[in-house]
């Protein structure tokens, strides 16, 4: 009813409108000129009325109301006639009047139908555009609602998103806590790992010695045998100690084997544990760069999501502007679709990468999990290696134990075997050829003489000669000191021990007591034992023991006494009488008046004064060799030992002498001041020869004085030393007969037994009291 009402009102001014333009069109149609006026009827004015009636125009109400209003008038009150005729033209007027009305009204009644046909299509048009709209908003509610629905969700997912994004800061910062925890625990574990492989590195090197010391017990030991098998009377029970030795040696050697085995594998676990560590890091760090990275596409997502949240806001409030002006274009509300599709779509997108993001972050937290048990595991191993190595560290402690108490037993041996054979020691080295000679040196290839016996052929007879060992011309410098080790040891243990090298020029003698001592394979005896002794002090101070060294380094040449240490020169060449006094007091140290006593305490030390002393040397050429040593050089070591734990002081010498070469005048072509040096030499050497044999034959009187190397050497060819000749030989056969005399005078020093060597000992209290 509202809606034909509201039609009805629309459709009245539009009538009017009609109504207007159909008196207009009318009017324009007759023409005001055209139109006679109502006064036209009047006689006076109007041309004679033609026969036929006269046309009377109606152009609206005014002109109705006028003629209803025209009254009749007559020339007077009794002009009938004339108001008849006017009566006639009156009715005639109304006739068309009624004739216009009529006509009138059939058009309004046509009007009136074609607009009532008009307002029934403007109705129906008006339901169907209402019932259209009708649907629209129905359909719109509907989007909205829709839209509302995924608002709400998205809203959800925002909070949800919010929540997981505050989950995931928080495990983030619980993740950066473990880090930080794991990073330390790591940083501890390297720092541990390091002081581990300190450790190890320890480790082996005591390995390490202990091995050279093994070495040096198992090549010793070789030796020891070869001892035994010359005295059978102590055969028994030096077998059975050897045998005991051997058994305990074996028991040693495979501990360290096993320590070594066990040193090894652990180290290979430590490495795989460092490699393990280092990939589970690599691990971490690669799962927080991809945290990292899903943190960044999540707040991308997330601005995202906000800007397409902004959108549908906007679009909401776009929505209700369409809602108010309902008249709008449908394109619009599709264009709304469109974008409402696209939004669709895209909160869909998202949701899906959200969806990927969250397997992500999941499967980046199952690593990070994962991660974390690979330290966890790391830590564990790592604690069971610890625990292997503080194992490893009890054992090799309790086989140092066993090895110390293996040392001191084979101490005791080896004293034994030196007291019961009470000689001298010699030692046979002869040098490489090295001139095309071929040669007149050979050695036994079978019996008990392998390694100790030595042949020349000189005037096509063979000389035999055999000592405590031989060494070819092969023989390094290594295995030359690994047999003399022993005897250095001795000296830190608080004996006097004496080493010289005895041989004709050219033989050696320099090479094997000093050798190149830059040049590690061509060091001689002199830089290898200090080495040991220095290392071996080093290790005995765990068990107490304070050493102070003290060195000297001497040459007698022509007689006369040269310090090679002196750091002013003309005191080195200028020995007055009153200098360099040799004297012996009653405990049977040595002392030269005004020679030069340095205190060592380093390898390098020693070093720089070996350097300083042979600067020092006398050097002179004789026809034998290039740089031939005129003078006897004794190097002098004093070792102070105390032990702490035990109030034991230990006091030892070590001699090391590289005597002048021994060579007949006629053949060394010596004249004037060398052949002066030559008999110097030769009668120093002849008078060492007459106080070892001396001492053999257990005389009354030893020449000691006779020279300034025997008196020199008193306290240590007097009987309570260990002494060892090297006896240096040159190969060729121009050098036989020389040879010959060497190796006799040897193997009479060899035979000599000069007495029983005594250590060098006593309590704190004692001396000091
Ligand atoms: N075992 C060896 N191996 C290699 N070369 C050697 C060996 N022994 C000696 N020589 C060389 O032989 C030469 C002579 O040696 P060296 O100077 O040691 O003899 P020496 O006996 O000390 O002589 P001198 O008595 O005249 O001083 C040197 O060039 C030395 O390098």
């Amino acid at each position: 009813m509202a809606t034909r009402a509201r039609a009805a009102r629309l459709a009245t001014p539009r009538l009017k409108e009609n109504d207007a333009q159909q008196g207009k069109r009318q009017r324009t149609a007759t023409g005001s000129a055209a139109r006679p006026p109502l006064s036209a009827a009047s006689p006076q004015n109007a041309p004679p009325p033609p026969p036929a009636e006269p046309a009377f125009e109606f152009a609206g109400r005014d002109d109705v109301d006028a003629l209803l209003n025209e009254k009749m008038k007559g020339k007077n009150k009794m002009d009938y006639k004339g108001k008849s005729e006017q009566m006639t033209e009156y009715i005639k007027k109304l006739r068309a009047c009624i004739k216009w009305l009529l006509e009138r009204e059939d058009a309004n009644l046509a009007e009136i139908g074609r607009l009532n046909g008009q307002l029934e299509a403007t109705e129906k048009n008006h339901a169907e555009i209402v019932a259209s709209l009708e649907s629209q908003i129905e359909e719109l509610t509907a989007i909205r609602e829709e839209l509302q629905k995924q608002y709400a969700s998205l809203e959800e997912n925002l909070k949800k998103v919010e929540a997981e994004k505050m989950d995931s800061l928080r495990s983030y910062k619980d993740e950066k806590e473990a880090r930080t925890a794991v990073e330390s625990a790591r940083n501890e574990l390297s720092d541990e790992l390091n002081k581990v492989k300190l450790e190890q590195k320890r480790l082996n090197d005591q390995i390490k010695m202990l091995q050279d010391t093994n070495k040096r017990l198992q090549e010793y030991n070789t030796s020891l045998q070869q001892y035994n098998s010359n005295l059978q009377a102590d055969a028994t029970k030096n077998a059975e100690t050897t045998a005991k030795l051997q058994k305990e040696k074996n028991t040693m050697v495979e501990t360290m084997n096993g320590l070594k085995d066990h040193a090894n594998s652990v180290k290979l676990q430590l490495d795989l544990a460092k490699s393990s560590q280092s990939e589970a890091l690599r691990q971490k760090n690669d799962l927080l760069k991809e945290v990292n990275s899903l943190r960044a596409e999540l707040q991308l997502v997330r601005e995202d999501r906000d800007h397409k949240s902004a959108e549908i806001q906007s679009l909401l409030s776009d929505l209700g502007m369409y809602k108010e002006l309902t008249g709008k274009s449908s394109t619009e509300l599709e264009n709304i679709m469109i974008r409402c599709g696209v939004l669709e779509e895209s909160c869909s997108t998202q949701s899906e990468r959200i969806r990927t993001l969250e397997i992500q972050l999941a499967s980046a937290n199952e690593k990070l999990k994962r991660s974390d048990m690979t330290t966890m595991e790391t830590m564990a191993e790592y604690e069971n290696q610890k625990r292997a190595l503080e194992d490893l560290h009890f054992r090799l402690a309790e086989a140092e134990q066993k090895i110390l108490d293996g040392e001191n037993m084979r101490k005791k041996l080896h004293n034994t075997i030196l007291e019961l054979k009470g000689n001298i020691r010699v030692f046979c080295r002869v040098r490489p050829l090295l001139s095309n000679d071929s040669g007149a040196v050979s050695y036994p290839k079978s019996g008990e003489d392998i390694g100790r016996g030595v042949e020349l052929m000189h005037n096509a007879q063979a000389y035999s000669f055999s000592f405590d060992r031989v060494f070819d011309h092969s023989a390094s410098q290594e295995e030359v000191f690994t047999e003399i080790s022993q005897l250095v040891q001795s000296a830190l243990d608080g004996y006097k021990v004496c080493i010289f090298a005895y041989g004709q020029t050219g033989s050696g003698k320099t090479h094997t007591m000093m050798g190149n001592p830059e040049i590690h394979e061509q060091k001689g005896l002199i830089p290898r034992s200090l080495e040991q002794i220095f290392e071996t002090s080093q290790c005995l101070v765990s068990q107490g023991w304070k050493y102070k060294m003290q060195a000297s380094m001497l040459e007698i040449y022509n007689e006369t006494i040269r310090d090679l240490l002196a750091t002013n020169r003309t005191s080195i060449h200028e020995g007055g009488a009153s200098k360099y006094n040799i004297k012996h007091d009653a405990n049977g140290n040595t002392s030269v008046s005004d020679l030069t006593v340095v205190d060592v305490r380093s390898i390098n030390e020693v070093s720089s004064l070996l350097k300083r002393a042979a600067q020092s040397r006398s050097v002179g050429k004789t026809q034998m060799n290039e740089e031939s040593s005129r003078s006897h050089c004794v190097f002098t070591l004093r070792i102070f030992g105390a032990n702490e734990g035990t109030d034991q002081q230990v006091q030892g010498v070590l001699n090391l002498i590289d005597l002048a070469g021994s060579e007949r005048l006629n053949k060394s072509g010596a004249t004037g001041d060398r052949l002066k040096e030559t008999q110097a030499i030769n009668k120093s050497l002849s008078c060492l020869a007459d106080v070892i044999f001396s001492i053999a034959k257990k005389e009354e009187h030893i020449p000691f004085r006779n020279s300034k190397l025997t008196y020199l050497l008193q306290p240590c060819l007097g009987g309570d030393s260990k002494t060892l000749m090297f006896v240096n030989l040159s190969p060729e056969s121009s050098s036989t007969g020389e040879s010959i005399c060497s190796l006799r005078f040897a193997a009479r020093v060899n035979s000599c037994e000069i007495g029983v060597p005594r250590r060098q000992t006593q309590m704190r209290s004692l001396s000091q009291g």
